[in-house]
């Protein structure tokens, strides 16, 4: 039987489009010695978008076309001082100069290049460095702004200053206490910056990118590990007690099991040397690390970020 008692009638909810996975490299010619910033860049608008989805009115559609070569003109007009500057500058050219779009965001993948030293006059070779992608999240409503930084596929690892022990054990539990065990992961993180508004001096993104990834990477390597809890705790800890810009961290850590070997079958003892280092299944750590008093944004699902 229908339930006559519920509205049949359908209607539009939370709506967004744009053009996404702009790939973008733009080259900054310094005489002989060119730079190289190489961005994925996906464009994001939303708005006064009733018509479109409801009677197929464009009236207030600026085309994803437009929307794609906008980031490519943008890269030579402005270019690209840092991935959170150039999505800045879309961001509010988007809801700026068309009255229907009331807000934009924008995601970036930026990819870095290293230098190939080599003899030739000149620098101009790289190869791709293969450690992680850096990403970035502008968002604008046309007052507000937020900017989240953040990267992903750092791969790290501990040999040893770790242990895990004193776990609740029910009927299930076979895990052998650790003392000495190897702590690896892949480092998802976002950083949300508390600058939100045109008023206030920007931050200097490129300098605190560096810096977040260092006392990320430090705080891994000098934390002895009771868990790989207390480790993210401490990663994040490190960044808020340096960063004065930056007010919540959130991160996503598989735990990258690596499981000692049984070679008692062949006569040979293991002493914590070889390691069956398992893909899946994987524990996975997160957790939101916050200046105190401020309120947790990032979402707690990174994958849709
Ligand atoms: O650092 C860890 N945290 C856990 O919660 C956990 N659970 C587990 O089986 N191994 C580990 N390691």
């Amino acid at each position: 039987m229908p339930d006559h008692s519920r509205p049949a009638r359908a209607v539009l909810g939370q709506n967004q489009y744009g053009k996404a996975e702009n790939r973008v490299v733009r080259i900054t010619r310094d005489g002989a010695t060119h730079h190289i910033k190489d961005l994925n860049v996906s464009v994001s608008l939303s708005g006064d978008m009733d018509d479109v989805h409801l009677s197929g009115s464009n009236a207030n559609v600026l085309p994803t076309d437009t929307t794609k070569n906008t980031v490519y003109a943008f890269a030579k007009e402005h270019g690209i001082a840092s991935a959170e500057q150039f999505g800045i500058h879309l961001a509010r050219h988007f809801v700026t100069s068309q009255p229907a779009i009331h807000r934009a965001r924008i995601r970036i993948e930026e990819y870095s290049w290293e230098r190939v030293a080599h003899g030739n006059e000149g620098a101009h070779s790289f190869v791709r460095k293969g450690q992680e992608t850096r990403l970035a999240q502008i968002m604008y409503d046309g007052s507000a702004w937020e900017v989240v930084s953040g990267l992903k596929d750092l791969t790290v690892m501990n040999s040893t200053d770790s242990e895990f022990w004193g776990y609740v054990k029910d009927k299930y539990t076979t895990l052998p206490e650790a003392h000495d065990r190897i702590l690896a992961t892949e480092v998802s993180a976002r950083w949300r910056f508390n600058w939100t508004d045109d008023a206030r001096e920007m931050p200097d993104w490129e300098a605190s990118y560096g810096q977040v990834k260092q006392h990320l990477l430090r705080a891994f390597a000098e934390t002895y590990s009771l868990s790989l809890q207390q480790t993210l705790y401490q990663m994040g800890v490190r960044i808020i007690d340096h960063a004065d810009e930056i007010d919540e961290v959130r991160f996503s850590l598989p735990n990258k099991h690596h499981f000692l070997v049984d070679l008692a079958p062949f006569g040979l003892k293991n002493d914590n040397e070889v390691y069956l280092a398992a893909d899946r299944p994987y524990g996975l750590i997160e957790a939101t690390v916050l200046r105190d008093g401020c309120e947790a944004k990032i979402p707690a699902d990174l994958t849709n970020l």
